[in-house]
């Protein structure tokens, strides 16, 4: 049934015919069918086969509400074939009929063409990524495009109107091999507030530092480390260096807390003129073609001097300068420091400490080991100021274990220089979990040996092949070392591995000390206390003891017991 009510107040004449006809005294329904009135008694067939007239009771009201809305419910304003014609347009309903190809009077439609305002979804989730790449901070085209993300961000944008074209459309420009800006500029505009919106995500970041791993890199059956990044990091024992390491062997994070004040300060290079710095030939590496200087900076590969709060900006290095075709050398060994060839024979070791990871020891103060500690006191004697060999006193005096950084100017002494290599081998190698377990058989009345043997570990797991890689990438396997212990299988794990050891310091345990062999951790106690490491302290007790004593009388550990402990 095809309804035509346009609206409620004009009604057709259809509709005022139904309404009176519905509203009349007498309404006439025409013949009825021959069987229509069998049943029910109303208006049987007359003998006179006169047609006899149905009456239906009138109504009362002509205009009764509940009729009218009857009628008018038939039709809505809309019906399913006046669809698309739109209320708003005058005259639509009165053309349906006439558009229709049976109307004798076929007036054209004027045709309306729906055109979404908005751009294809494919379209703008493709600008969405075009903008974001140009706002990365640290991409060649964030230098030349506005990162502000306020209302008067005048980054180009395209309006909806805009025809697109290849002129107009961004795209992100050629990925260049030189950031055309100074890092300090870049850095500048890093640390910006009005940037922190628009600091890259994850994956980008990801995408962007991410090197292959070494595994895939190398195939050759050997050991390999790659120093993934360094960074500074201020101690209470001066400024250390962290690398950390990536290897082929495991999937841990080995360390290597490096003290070389020659790379921090002017003074202390000048103080030792010709000492070569302990430098990671893997981190120094170009890691790809068009490897940008921030990316440099982010993985703390020798981009000028590492220094707080932005310094680094002052001193740029040479090798940042772009070239004329604007292409950055970024050459393997690059420095702004000149590296002397030739080594300073009046110079020191490097001290070199092989740590083992101790959770317990380290990081809640367990004092069942002296590890914590032993990380600690390494970290000061390698970053104490050194007598100079051939030099008649060959101890570090107490005045040079009390002044915070070194006394460049004293005539015997130059700055110390050293590694704190950081093994992720808990507990000798057996692991947070089996060394958990082992201390319960400990508490059964077992020394730290039995109770590794009663689990089926060995009495130490341990592994030095990651360790010397990594000293040869620092540089540290040429000169020979100075190596800090009392454990001779690392002297002897490490000679395997190629690593000359020549010379072997002794870690006294503090609470072990007796006069004379404090070499100042008194004095340098009282100086910073409350600062350090949770080590920092003195590890003692009953069962520090027992541990002690059974490194010495089980495992041949290098230290004499005190009189007064054995
Ligand atoms: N299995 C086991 N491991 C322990 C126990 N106590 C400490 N350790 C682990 O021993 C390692 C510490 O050893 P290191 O200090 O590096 O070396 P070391 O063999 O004692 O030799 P030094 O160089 O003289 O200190 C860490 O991995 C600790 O987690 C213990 O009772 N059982």
């Amino acid at each position: 049934m095809h309804s035509h009510r346009p609206n409620h107040e004009n009604p057709t004449s259809a509709d005022l015919d139904v309404l009176s006809l519905l509203t009349s005294d007498h309404v006439n329904l025409g013949p009825l069918s021959p069987t229509a009135g069998t049943g029910n008694g109303i208006g049987k067939m007359g003998g006179s086969g006169e047609r006899p007239k149905r009456q239906l009771p009138r109504r009362e009201s002509p205009l009764d509400t509940l009729l009218i809305s009857a009628v008018l419910a038939g039709s809505g304003p809309v019906t399913r074939h006046h669809l698309g014609h739109g209320p708003a347009r005058p005259g639509a309903y009165t053309s349906c009929d006439e558009s229709r190809p049976s109307s004798p009077s076929r007036i054209q439609p004027e045709k309306i063409t729906l055109k979404s305002l908005q751009a294809p979804r494919s379209e703008r989730l493709r600008l969405e990524q075009e903008v974001e790449i140009t706002r990365l901070p640290y991409s060649t085209n964030h230098l030349s495009l506005p990162t502000s993300t306020s209302p008067t961000d005048d980054t180009p944008r395209l309006s909806p109107d805009t025809p697109r074209s290849p002129s107009n459309v961004m795209r992100p420009k050629r990925k260049m091999s030189v950031d055309p800006n100074p890092v300090s500029q870049i850095l500048q505009a890093a640390a910006s507030p009005i940037n922190t919106n628009s600091f890259p995500t994850l994956p980008q970041l990801q995408s962007l530092f991410s090197p292959s791993t070494i595994q895939s890199d190398k195939t050759d059956g050997k050991v390999h480390v790659k120093c993934m990044a360094r960074t500074r990091i201020p101690t209470p024992h001066g400024e250390m260096l962290l690398h950390l390491y990536h290897n082929s062997v495991d999937s841990k994070e080995h360390l290597a807390i490096v003290y070389d004040p020659i790379q921090l300060s002017p003074e202390a290079r000048d103080a030792v003129k010709g000492r070569k710095e302990i430098r990671s030939k893997s981190l120094d590496q170009q890691w790809r073609i068009g490897e940008t200087e921030m990316e440099r900076v982010v993985r703390g590969a020798y981009i000028g001097r590492l220094l707080p709060g932005g310094e680094s900006q002052a001193s740029l290095p040479k090798s940042s300068q772009s070239t004329l075709n604007g292409e950055m050398e970024i050459l393997d060994g690059l420095n702004d420091f000149d590296m002397e060839d030739e080594p300073n024979h009046q110079d020191i070791l490097p001290l070199v400490r092989i740590h083992s990871e101790c959770f317990t020891g380290e990081t809640i103060g367990s004092m069942r080991c002296d590890c914590g500690e032993q990380l600690d006191e390494a970290m000061r004697l390698i970053s104490l100021p050194r007598p100079i060999p051939n030099s008649s006193n060959n101890l570090p005096t107490p005045a040079a274990s009390r002044t915070p950084s070194p006394d460049i100017h004293h005539p015997r002494q130059v700055p110390g220089r050293g590694v704190v290599i950081y093994l992720r081998q808990e507990g000798r190698g057996i692991g947070l979990l089996e060394k958990i377990r082992a201390y319960n058989l400990q508490d059964l009345g077992h020394d730290t040996v039995t109770a590794n043997l009663l689990l089926g570990h060995g009495a130490d797991e341990r592994k030095y092949t990651v360790a010397a890689e990594i000293m040869r990438d620092l540089g540290l396997a040429e000169g020979g070392i100075s190596l800090l212990t009392n454990n001779p299988e690392k002297v002897e794990g490490l000679t395997k591995e190629g690593i000359e050891v020549k010379e072997r310091v002794g870690m006294i345990p503090r609470d072990w000390k007796c006069d004379g062999q404090d070499e100042g951790y008194g004095e340098w106690k009282l100086r910073r206390e409350g600062v350090g490491l949770i080590g920092a302290g003195k590890a003692s007790g009953k069962e520090l003891e027992k541990y002690l004593r059974t490194k010495v009388e089980r495992m041949g550990h290098l230290i004499d017991i005190p009189a007064d402990k054995r």
